[in-house]
């Protein structure tokens, strides 16, 4: 068979990763070089020429959303998709496992997945049971310590004793904690891997079954593996199956989270015989975007060393926009959005990345005052949503009763008459008789251990959860039948209609599309480890968290944090909020090594740009609700000056790219002279935006910004002495100098 249109479109490197023997290689490479283009290729070479099953591979991507892609370029290169292949998360695939074995993993049939926020609940439930001060152990930490410790492929039994008592409290709750996780079927996400790597170690027969099995495995993004991921790597590879890894040491960061980049230095002692592929072109990415790439991450030490370089010319350079404040810096950016779409770029091609989740609000009121559709990735995702969860507590109820983390979160939800009074019975009771707090329930309703009203209240419960028990267990009921019965018998519309204005709209707006969700999910004979589809649904529901929206393929703009950007390229970027303690983040001042990942996070950003990137800045910034005044990101100052271009919306103003805070004088010219933000002027009292104004209070300052209309309208002023305030014209006596 004629196999080179597999190396067709690739560079001689890129071509000597893909048809090497079958062996165990490292691909390290810089930002769109190609690697994960070689890992489709590699795979498409092994079942080619190699003719190996798509059943011998298993291929381990960053996000789901990366693993689906992964599949689609394999199938449109090969003509077939890859059947029989695993392809997924190391989360994804870990589970796949414990559900095929979850005997021998020690669990039960019905286990369930917690997300963070599921974590968080019934930390704080250990405690509240064990009366521990919440202020001393912040539930907060304790999840971080027991995610670190899982990291790290660590129990509690193993976590080293201290004389600390700090320590000593954490590892105590860490065991309380494994025990609840081990009476109820629970699995964070960390013990997912943790359990997958420890069923491996303990049964020699499976292990060498799936050892037989994987002749070859693929990991992308490996400088964000973790220790255990590692450690199940090297385990499922063993002796005889052999592993392709592509990584970018620049691009690590995920250290905060564990990751280990020491894994790449490893790699060679730990697998035989690497071969080490380097590459070096960038396809991705025109010349300045390349070269203020090169040119921040040189600043960091101890990198492996690599300068990427581009055929496709410089290109535009960079622009760079010093945004008023978060409203300015948005209302900017849509402009741009607007004018690149009536160019005819398409929406899905442009992306707007920030630091953190908090800072895409304003983004959306933006983008939802122009109409223009956006899709955005982690922050309050689909499944996270409140109403989304409580319907999907419904049904982890309906599977399983004695799901405690369900039957608190829905237990008085609509309100029942099942106050925190009697809650708190059931949890102590379920406590002291070791048994969940569905048996509690049952067992105050036999014997009426309660006020008769309780007792009630608590027995139609009991009722309304056996009803749905017997639909979820109807053969013939497909699965957004199950969940239209669960939103309705549960009464979950009529409590969202209670709620004013659109929030309870939206809300149920969201019931609908779950069940929307739910009729369109497909399970295929691949997830054969699932006993229901409904279960298949609620593990998708919380590994795919918001992966997986109804309009995926929809045109829209995509905003995401710098995180989940990684991998991803779209024509247009916007690189927003690049100033100091924000980006690099105030946290990364107090840690060593910290602020080299904030820089390679910087340089994750730039990459994910093909034909031009904007960075944002905004001389004032509401956040996290309060107001504060940072400096641009230092990281502005590494990119080479001759990649820039400040953006001058203002014209007569002229300002050099400087880490200075601007004067008032200046800010005040360059404000009114602003096209954007003249729009705004006050209908009744005469302020400007940028006027020095006095106030009979708080003294003199700046006007900010500005909101609303007529009576309602509202400026905000940056006073000398008092800092920002909103003020409600009609009433602030304010007096402009
Ligand atoms: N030899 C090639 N010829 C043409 N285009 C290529 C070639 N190699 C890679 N590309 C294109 O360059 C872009 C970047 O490739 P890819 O995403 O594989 O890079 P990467 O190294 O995985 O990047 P990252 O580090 O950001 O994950 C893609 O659009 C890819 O199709
Ligand atoms: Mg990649």
């Amino acid at each position: 068979m004629d196999v080179s249109f597999i190396l067709d479109s690739l560079n001689d490197k890129q071509r000597d990763a893909v048809a090497a023997p079958l062996q165990n290689s490292l691909v390290l490479a810089g930002a769109g070089s190609g690697k994960t283009r070689v890992l489709v290729h590699r795979i498409a070479w092994l079942m080619h020429a190699y003719e190996l099953s798509p059943y011998s591979l298993m291929a381990v991507t960053f996000t789901n959303k990366a693993a689906r892609e992964m599949q689609g370029r394999i199938e449109e290169l090969v003509g077939v998709p890859p059947q029989g292949m695993w392809v997924g998360t190391f989360h994804g695939l870990a589970h796949r496992l414990l559900r095929a074995h979850w005997r021998d993993a020690g669990l039960k049939e019905n286990f369930q997945i917690m997300d963070s926020d599921d974590q968080l609940r019934l930390v704080k439930r250990i405690m509240k049971s064990m009366n521990i001060d919440d202020t001393r152990w912040p539930p907060k930490q304790v999840c971080w310590f027991i995610n670190a410790q899982k990291d790290e492929g660590r129990r509690a039994a193993h976590v080293p004793d201290s004389h600390d008592p700090f320590s000593k409290g954490m590892r105590e709750l860490y065991y309380h904690y494994e025990e609840a996780c081990e009476n109820a079927g629970l699995l964070d996400f960390g013990e997912l891997l943790l359990r997958a790597h420890e069923l491996m170690l303990t049964n020699p027969p499976l292990l060498r079954h799936y050892q037989e099995r994987f002749r070859h495995v693929l990991v992308d993004e490996f400088q964000d593996t973790n220790t255990i991921q590692y450690a199940w790597l090297r385990v499922m590879v063993g002796d005889q199956g052999t592993i392709t890894a592509v990584g970018d040491d620049d691009q690590s960061i995920y250290g905060w989270r564990g990751a280990k980049i020491e894994n790449i230095q490893n790699f060679t002692k730990h697998f035989k015989d690497v071969q080490t592929i380097r590459l070096e072109q960038n396809y991705r990415s025109t010349g300045h975007i390349l070269n203020a790439a090169n040119g921040l991450i040189k600043n960091n030490d101890d990198r492996l060393g690599k300068e990427l370089w581009t055929e496709s010319g410089e290109g535009d350079p960079i622009s760079l926009y010093a945004g008023f404040n978060e409203q300015d810096e948005a209302r900017f950016i849509l402009g741009i959005i607007k004018q690149w779409r009536d160019k005819g770029t398409s929406l899905s091609d442009m992306a707007i990345l920030y630091r953190s989740n908090a800072q895409s609000r304003v983004l959306e009121e933006c983008l939802v005052r122009e109409q223009i559709a956006y899709r955005i990735y982690g922050g309050h995702r689909f499944y996270d949503r409140l109403e989304i969860k409580n319907a999907l507590a419904y049904a982890r109820l309906a599977l399983d009763p004695n799901d405690d983390g369900a039957m608190e979160r829905v237990v008085n939800v609509p309100p029942r008459g099942i106050g925190e009074r009697s809650i708190g019975t059931l949890r102590e009771m379920a406590r002291d008789e070791g048994c969940s707090m569905w048996r509690a329930a049952q067992i105050i309703v036999e014997k009426s251990l309660m006020p008769a009203r309780a007792t009630n209240a608590i027995k139609s419960f009991l009722h309304l959860i056996e009803g749905l028990n017997t639909t979820v267990q109807q053969p013939d009921l497909n699965l957004n039948d199950i969940f239209e019965q669960i939103i309705e018998e549960a009464g979950l519309i009529p409590f969202h209609e209670k709620e004013k204005g659109e929030k309870g709209e939206a809300r149920i707006e969201n019931l609908k599309e779950l069940v929307g969700a739910a009729g369109g999910f497909s399970w295929s004979d691949e997830d054969e480890e699932f006993s229901s589809p409904l279960m298949a649904f609620l593990d998708k529901a919380v590994l795919d968290a918001g992966e997986a929206q109804a309009d995926e393929y929809q045109e829209a703009v995509q905003l995401m944090t710098l995180h989940s950007a990684k991998g991803l390229e779209f024509p247009l970027v916007f690189l927003t909020g690049v100033e100091e303690n924000l980006f690099p983040s105030k946290m990364s001042f107090e840690e060593p090594g910290r602020l080299e990942e904030e820089r390679r996070l910087c340089y994750v950003g730039i990459t994910r740009a093909m034909e031009k990137l904007y960075i944002t800045y905004a001389e004032s910034r509401r956040l996290f609700g309060s107001e504060s005044f940072n400096s641009p990101s230092r990281f502005i100052k590494e990119i080479p000056v001759e990649c820039l271009e400040e953006v001058r919306l203002r014209s007569q103003v002229s300002r050099p790219v400087s880490m200075q805070r601007p004067d008032y004088q200046t800010e005040k010219n360059r404000l009114q002279n602003s096209t954007v933000l003249n729009n705004f002027k006050a209908p009744e009292v005469n302020v400007s935006m940028g006027d020095r104004v006095r106030h009979p209070v708080f003294g003199e300052g700046l006007v900010i910004n500005y909101e609303g209309q007529g009576p309602q309208a509202r400026v905000q002023v940056n006073f000398d002495d008092e800092g920002s305030k909103w003020l409600v014209l009609s009433f602030a006596k304010l007096e402009v100098l």
